[in-house]
C-alpha cells in the first residue's frame, strides 16, 4: 500500500470515529491537552449520533470501517474481561455478511490457483455466490470427477493488503495508546490487538484451514454428534479451497430446527459433550464458533448431530494446560478453593512468589456467589473467565490459547442454553471429565501410558545394550576427566594463595624498609627489609599461576 493510501485509509477511520463520537467515549486519561485541541481543529467532523448509546456507536462505526474491523469488533465481544457487558452485546450483534466481489474476479482466482479452467474440472459452476464473508466468498459446483456437490471457497481479491495495511494502522494505534497509559494498565491494547492479528492472518491461508478441516473430520469420522466435510486436498490452495456441500439448518435458526422436530434438549448436550472431548480428548478444538460455522443435520431429528465449517481457528493446549484445566473444573465444582489457587501454581499460571493466601480469598470471592444460582444457571465459561479476570489482577498473563478456550466455552454454553434453557452443564460434563481424570491419574493412567509407549520402546529396545555401553563408558570417561580438572583447579588455588602470601608479605617488608630508612640509626636493617621484599616480590611474581579456563 502506497504511503497516499495509508493516509487516505488513515483519515477514513479518523473521520467514521469521530462522526459517530467515539473520542467522547474515550477516559479522561486518553485526551490530553493536545489531543483536544486536534479534535477541535477538525470541528467540521460532528458527532452525528449523539442520541445513541456509546456500544451502539462503537458497533455502528466498526460496521462501516469493514470486514477487519467488523472481525476485530467480534473478537472484543468475548473480550468480557476489558468491556463492560452492554458493549459486548452491541459488538456480538455485528454481522460479517458484506456484499459479493465480482463472480468474473472469483473466476480468475480460482483458475489462477488452479492453473486450468474451471470447466475443466467443475460442472455448473454457480456465478451467485452461495455466500459472501469478510474473508471469502463461497460458489457451488459439481465435481465433473465423480458427480458430487461441492463448494469452492475463495479469497477476497486483494484481501490480504487490505488486512495487513488495516493491521498496521491498528498496531500503530495500539502502541501509540500503550504509550498514553503507561505499564500496567488494564486495557492492554497492544496485547488485544496482537491477539487479533494472530487469529486472522491464520483465516487467510485456505491450505491450512483445508488440513485443519480433515484432522477434525478424522477426529470425528465415527460420531453421530459432529459431521465435518469432506476435503478434496488435492483442490486446496493457499486462496482456494474445495469441499463436500454440506445441507443443514443454520443452528441459530431455533424455528426451523423446531419444525423438523430436532430434539433440542439431546443436540444441547451434544454440544457440550464435543466441546469437552474436543478440548480433552484430542486437544484440538474448533476456536471460531459462530453461527454462520454451525448448522444441523436434516437427517434423524431425534438423534440430531452437528455440522462443522470453517475451520481456519482451531485451538490446543499443552498436556499439562489440558490436565490442569479439568482439575480446576473439578475442584470448582467441589468448591475447593484452596485447590483451585494450588492448581494456578502448580501449571505455572501465575508465579510461585504469588501471595496465595490472597488468591485463595480472591478466587473464592469470585467463586462462592456462583453456587447461590441453580446448577442449570451455572457457566463454565464464566466460571473461567472471572477466574483469569481475578489472576489478571493478580498480574498474570493468561495464554492467547486459554483464552481462546474459554471464549469458545462460552459460546458452546450460549448456543446449548439458547437450545435448551434447562441445561445442566454440570451434569453433562462432570461423568466427561471424571472419566477423563481417571485415564490421566492412577494405575490405569499408568498402564495406558505405557501402552501407547509400547510401540516407541518396542522400536528402541534393540538399541539398549549398546547406548548402556556407550553411556557408561563415557561416565567413566567423564568421570576421569572431571577428576583431572579438579585436581589442576586445586593445584591453580594452592599457587594462587602462595603468590598472594609472597606478595603481601613483600609489600609489608618495603613498607616497614621505607619507614626504617627515614630514621637514620637502623639503616642496616631498612637496607635488609627492602632486600627482603624485593626477593618476596620477585618469588611471588613468578609463582603466579597462568590463567588458564578448566
Ligand atoms: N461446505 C459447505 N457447504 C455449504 N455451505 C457452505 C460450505 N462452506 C461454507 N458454506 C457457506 O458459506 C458461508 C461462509 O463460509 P465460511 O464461514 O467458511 O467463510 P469465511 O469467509 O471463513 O467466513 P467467516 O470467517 O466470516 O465465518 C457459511 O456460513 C455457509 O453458509
Amino acid at each position: 500500500m502506497s504511503f497516499v493510501s495509508s493516509f487516505k485509509r488513515a483519515y477514513q477511520v479518523i473521520a467514521i470515529f469521530l462522526h459517530y463520537g467515539l473520542d467522547e467515549l474515550l477516559p479522561k486519561k486518553l485526551t490530553p491537552w493536545y489531543f483536544r485541541l486536534w479534535r477541535r481543529s477538525l470541528f467540521w467532523l460532528r458527532n452525528r449520533h449523539k442520541h445513541r448509546p456509546g456500544g451502539e456507536r462503537l458497533k455502528l462505526a466498526m460496521q462501516e470501517l469493514g470486514p477487519v474491523y467488523i472481525k476485530f469488533g467480534q473478537m472484543l465481544s468475548t473480550r468480557r474481561d476489558l468491556l463492560s457487558d452492554d458493549w459486548a452485546y452491541e459488538l456480538a450483534m455485528l454481522q460479517d455478511r458484506v456484499p459479493p466481489f465480482d463472480s468474473k474476479l472469483a473466476r480468475e482466482a480460482i483458475e489462477t490457483e488452479l492453473k486450468a479452467p474451471i470447466e475443466s474440472l467443475f460442472d455448473d459452476f454457480d456465478d451467485t455466490p452461495l455466500a459472501s464473508a469478510s474473508i471469502s466468498q463461497v460458489h457451488t459446483a459439481i465435481l465433473k470427477s465423480n458427480g458430487k456437490k461441492v463448494v469452492l471457497k475463495v479469497l477476497r481479491p486483494n484481501v490480504e493488503q487490505q488486512i495487513l495495511a488495516d493491521l498496521q494502522l491498528m498496531r500503530q494505534t495500539s502502541q501509540l495508546l500503550e504509550t498514553i497509559l503507561g505499564p500496567g494498565n488494564r486495557l492492554r491494547p497492544a496485547e488485544v490487538v496482537d491477539d487479533y492479528r494472530t487469529t486472522i492472518l491464520g483465516e487467510l491461508n485456505l491450505k491450512l484451514e483445508a488440513l485443519n478441516t480433515v484432522r477434525l473430520r478424522n477426529n470425528f469420522i465415527d460420531s453421530d454428534a459432529l459431521y465435518v466435510p469432506y476435503v478434496y486436498e488435492e483442490l486446496c490452495y493457499p486462496r482456494l479451497m474445495v469441499m463436500e456441500r454440506i445441507d443443514g439448518v443454520p443452528v441459530s435458526d431455533i424455528a426451523a430446527l423446531k419444525a423438523q422436530g430436532t430434539n433440542l434438549k439431546l443436540l444441547a448436550e451434544k454440544g457440550v459433550q464435543l466441546f469437552f472431548t474436543q478440548v480433552f480428548r484430542d486437544n484440538f478444538f474448533h476456536a471460531d464458533m459462530h453461527p454462520g460455522n454451525i448448522f444441523v443435520s436434516r437427517q434423524h431429528p431425534d438423534n440430531p448431530s452437528y455440522i462443522g465449517l470453517d475451520c481456519g481457528i482451531m485451538g490446543t493446549l499443552s498436556d499439562t494446560d489440558t490436565r490442569y484445566l479439568a482439575e480446576n473444573f473439578l475442584a470448582f465444582f467441589n468448591r475447593d478453593y484452596h485447590r483451585i489457587a494450588q492448581l494456578y501454581v502448580e501449571s505455572g499460571w501465575v508465579s510461585p512468589d504469588t501471595d496465595m493466601q490472597a488468591f485463595e480469598q480472591a478466587v473464592k470471592v469470585v467463586c462462592e456467589p456462583m453456587f447461590n444460582k441453580p446448577l442449570n444457571e451455572i457457566s463454565f465459561g464464566h466460571v473461567l473467565l472471572e477466574l483469569f479476570r481475578t489472576a489478571r489482577s493478580f498480574h498474570i498473563i493468561v495464554q492467547p490459547q486459554l483464552v481462546l478456550l474459554e471464549k469458545t466455552l462460552l459460546y458452546i454454553e450460549g448456543l446449548g442454553r439458547q437450545l435448551y434453557p434447562q441445561l445442566d452443564l454440570w451434569q453433562t460434563a462432570k461423568p466427561f471429565l471424571e472419566e477423563w481424570m481417571s485415564h490421566q491419574v492412577g494405575p490405569k493412567a499408568m498402564f495406558s501410558k505405557a501402552k501407547k509407549h509400547m510401540p516407541y520402546w518396542t522400536d528402541k529396545l534393540p538399541e539398549l545394550p549398546e547406548l548402556i555401553y556407550d553411556n557408561l563408558k563415557l561416565g567413566r570417561n567423564l568421570l576421569g576427566s572431571q577428576q583431572q580438572m579438579l585436581d589442576k583447579y586445586l593445584r591453580h588455588q594452592q599457587r594462587s594463595h602462595t603468590s598472594n602470601y609472597l606478595l603481601i608479605t613483600s609489600a609489608v617488608l618495603l613498607i616497614c624498609g621505607t619507614i626504617l630508612f627515614n630514621q637514620d640509626v637502623t639503616l642496616w636493617l631498612a637496607r635488609a627489609c627492602i632486600a627482603a621484599g624485593v626477593v618476596f616480590w620477585l618469588v611471588g611474581w613468578r609463582s603466579r599461576p597462568k590463567i588458564r579456563k578448566f
